[in-house]
């Protein structure tokens, strides 16, 4: 990989430094303004942004902007050296507490390990292939408003402001969100703005792939409807895009979910299929996949290229003999695989993959992706990594050629799959990929290089960092994944 490299060194000053500055900016909330000056105490932080944000003098909109993609109004280069830093930080910190933790290794001062460049998103404006869009009250008073919320509700000054300004929105999403709008407008139904005082249409979420199909998933509160009352909006629904003035959108396919809970999975309470195509389909890397209405996908597609492209390499480095690449053989578990793509995009370079996914309708798509790809060599395990795993250790022995990558959501992985892979010798390589290192990712980054605890039952030998590269999947937002490769 052709990278300059940055070398994070763990001086007693630099981690005073770091420690005296500022806190990570990404503590608290997300959404720092890059070109405020922090204040002294977390009090007069807080203060100075709400003041800030609740400024007369700065419209809605920008305001909105300020909380969805707060690093607007940054040329992107800028961006990235903040993102840069804020990696960096969070790496320091984590070598500060290995080296507190009693790590072996990192009190024999091995506490440096390099940090590359983040590699940047190829698409920097309306890169998003997923958005959802609220209903709420909007700055004109009128409840049927489909957008993002802006204010707090604990001051009751919460407003729902569209979202045709945001960098990072593709036209294509405000185009349905406008028209849902107009639709939602048309209904005699109410909007459901708070789950307890009643009404109908909630939010909408919108897929997209490359090529332009679009998905649309509306969620709706049944409430005391009857099913053929329900039934009655479906069909205006579907009417108002397909042969209605909606049609503009060209949705290729149209869902729809009752639930009486801010969020419901397929399995309890069904997707319903409305009209069009049941998935839509994405290529990275030139592998195909097939999204399902609720399955995760990256939502830059371009990103996740560069996102998957790099895991790849730090999974399976391929071997370059004579000008030819070489499979290196061996087995990759897949862990969070969600509907295969690192696998799937691995796959050539080993001998079997083995994926694990809690969401069953993930993993019928990543077992379909795999037969649509021609790849043999995968299968997906339905389950909770912190059932499935423990069990599947016991296949392989020390001697395996094992490596593991872990994508959980930004809650982290379950003790159970740290202590699975910590105490199966045959894994001396781990790639984590984290969109949250800040989070309980780092608590899992402690638990893998720890000195062996065996009242943890924790006896297989520690992890040490050895490589760590930001992707930057969110342009003008201060988020980016983090890849960190672990190794023993
Ligand atoms: C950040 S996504 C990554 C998906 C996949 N690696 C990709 O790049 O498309 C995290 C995935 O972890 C899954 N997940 C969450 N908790 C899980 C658990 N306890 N066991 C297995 N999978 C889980 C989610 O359903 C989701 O698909």
């Amino acid at each position: 990989m052709a990278f300059s490299v940055r070398s994070v060194m763990f001086t007693k000053r630099k981690i005073f430094v770091f420690l005296k500055t500022t806190r990570s900016f990404f503590s608290a909330n997300n959404n720092i303004l890059p070109y405020q000056r922090k204040p002294k105490s977390n009090k007069q932080w807080r203060n100075s942004r709400k003041k800030s944000s609740l400024s007369k003098h700065v419209s809605w909109e920008d305001r909105l902007a300020d909380v969805v993609t707060p690093l607007w109004r940054l040329s992107y280069d800028e961006q990235l050296e903040i993102k840069q830093n804020a990696q960096e930080r969070i790496l320091s910190r984590l070598c500060q507490d290995l080296s507190d933790d009693l790590c072996p290794s990192f009190r024999r001062g091995k506490t440096s390990f390099p940090v590359l460049n983040i590699l940047p998103s190829p698409v920097r404006d309306g890169y998003r292939n997923k958005s959802s869009f609220s209903v709420n009250r909007g700055v004109d008073g009128n409840p049927k408003t489909v957008g993002f919320y802006t204010g707090s509700w604990r001051e009751k000054n919460v407003v729902c402001v569209n979202g045709d300004h945001l960098l990072n929105m593709s036209e294509k999403h405000k185009q349905v969100a406008r028209c849902y709008q107009d639709f939602i407008r048309m209904s005699p139904l109410e909007p459901c703005l708070l789950f307890h005082s009643g009404g109908h249409w909630r939010e909408i979420t919108v897929r997209t792939n490359t090529q332009g199909h679009t998905m649309a998933i509306v969620y709706f509160h049944p409430q005391t409807l009857a099913p053929e009352e329900v039934a009655v909006h479906k069909a205006a629904l579907v009417d108002y895009f397909t042969s209605g003035p909606g049609s503009v959108c060209q949705l290729d396919s149209l869902f729809f979910q009752e639930n009486t809970m801010t969020r419901c999975t397929h399995e309890v309470s069904p997707y319903q299929h409305l009209y069009g195509q049941p998935y839509i389909y994405e290529k990275v890397l030139d592998f195909k996949f097939r999204i399902s209405a609720d399955a995760f996908f990256q939502v830059n597609q371009a990103a996740a290229e560069v996102l998957y492209g790099t895991v790849r390499d730090l999974c399976i480095p391929n071997i370059d003999k004579g000008g030819e690449r070489t499979k290196t053989g061996g087995t990759l578990l897949d862990v969070c695989c969600g509907t295969g793509a690192i696998g799937i995009t691995t796959s050539p370079r080993v001998d079997r993959i083995i994926g694990i996914e809690l969401v069953e309708q993930a993993v019928e798509d990543a077992r379909h992706n795999a037969a649509l790809n021609n790849i043999l060599n995968c299968e997906f395990i339905p389950g909770k990594a912190e059932v499935v795993l423990p069990h599947l250790m016991n296949q392989f022995s020390s001697t395996d050629q094992l490596t593991a990558v872990v994508n959980p959501a930004r809650s982290g992985l379950h003790y159970r799959v740290i202590r699975a892979i910590r105490n199966q010798h045959a894994i001396r390589r781990l790639v984590y990929v984290s969109c949250k290192p800040e989070g309980e990712a780092m608590r899992n980054f402690r638990e893998l290089c720890c000195a062996p605890d065996p009242k943890k039952k924790l006896t297989g030998r520690a992890f040490t960092p050895t490589l760590a590269v930001p992707v930057d999947m969110f342009p003008h937002t201060p988020h980016c994944e983090l890849v960190l490769l672990f190794e023993r």
